[in-house]
This record gives structure tokens, C-alpha cells and sequence, in this order.
């Protein structure tokens, strides 16, 4: 049985919003774990490198958009089955470049999130992100 390290990875994660509050989400990858599970685009931060760093190359590497205003927004920590992660969610609202599928995903500009299933450790994620876009009344209670 594969141990899953009581020590975080982390993951820098990217929320690109547009004006209007839409926000794009990618779907996994065959051969990743959760393959086909929606999620904000983002991967692992290497080894001494910074969390913003990571975020800025992961978005230039999958999506080809070079991110150039960020807000670091909140932390998730999360154990699967094959990993323990950390995940650091940034809100990006200003970006250079159209994103592109440069590794085969698809992706989904969202108002109101409808693609399922979402990564469980983002789920949480979307009411928050709601209150922010919308306004505390319109997040959901269910
Ligand atoms: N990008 C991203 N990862 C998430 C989200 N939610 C969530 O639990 N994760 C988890 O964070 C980890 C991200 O790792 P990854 O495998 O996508 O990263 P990577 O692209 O650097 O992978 P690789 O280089 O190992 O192939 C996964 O364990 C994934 O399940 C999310 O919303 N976005």
C-alpha cells in the first residue's frame, strides 16, 4: 500500500475571473488521478520555487496565459487517496493571451458552476466564490 506523506504538497490554483464574474474551470486529464473531474486550472509547486511562480508557469505551460494581476484568496487542505495536498487559490482578473488547450483539456467559462463532478476539495470552493462574485444572498443553501 502507497503511503500518502503526512506533509503537504502544495498546489498553486488559478481563478481567472472575467467583469462579469465568469470563471474558468478545466477537466482532468486521462492518466491523472480523478481523470475527468473539473477543477480551477494549477498544478504543483516544484521545489524551491515560489507559489505565484508556480501559478504563472502552470497557466503559460497549459493554458498559455501569462497572468499579470493576482490576489492570493484562500488555503484548502485536503488528504486523498493518493495524495495529501495544499492547495493555494488565487483570483486572477487581468491576463495577457486567450486560453488554449496546449495539453488536451477541455475548458468551461462558468457563471453559475454547472459542470460535474468538481475535484472534491474544490467543491466547498464554489459557494465562497458565489458570495464573492454575487453577493452573500445569492450563494446557495443547499
Ligand atoms: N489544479 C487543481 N488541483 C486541484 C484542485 N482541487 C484539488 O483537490 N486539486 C488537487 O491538487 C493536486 C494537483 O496536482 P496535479 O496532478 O494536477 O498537478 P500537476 O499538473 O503539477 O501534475 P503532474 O506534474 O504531477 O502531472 C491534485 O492532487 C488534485 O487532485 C483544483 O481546483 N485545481
Amino acid at each position: 500500500m502507497r503511503e500518502v506523506s503526512a506533509r503537504p504538497i502544495d498546489v498553486a490554483v488559478g481563478i481567472l475571473m472575467k467583469p462579469n464574474g465568469d470563471v474558468l474551470l478545466g477537466q482532468r486529464p486521462e492518466g491523472k488521478p480523478y481523470a475527468g473531474y473539473w477543477e480551477f486550472p494549477g498544478g504543483k509547486v516544484e521545489p524551491d520555487e515560489a507559489i505565484l511562480a508556480a501559478l504563472k508557469r502552470e497557466f503559460v505551460e497549459e493554458l498559455g496565459v501569462e497572468i499579470t494581476e493576482a490576489e492570493e484568496w484562500c488555503g484548502v487542505e485536503h488528504v486523498y487517496e493518493h495524495a495529501h495536498v495544499r492547495l493555494h487559490f488565487f483570483i486572477a482578473r487581468a491576463w495577457r493571451g486567450e486560453p488554449q488547450s496546449l495539453e488536451g483539456q477541455a475548458f468551461a467559462w462558468q457563471g453559475t458552476v454547472g459542470v460535474e463532478p468538481l475535484l472534491p476539495a474544490t467543491i466547498p470552493l464554489i459557494r465562497w466564490l458565489d458570495a464573492l462574485r454575487y453577493g452573500p444572498h445569492e450563494s446557495k443553501t443547499t
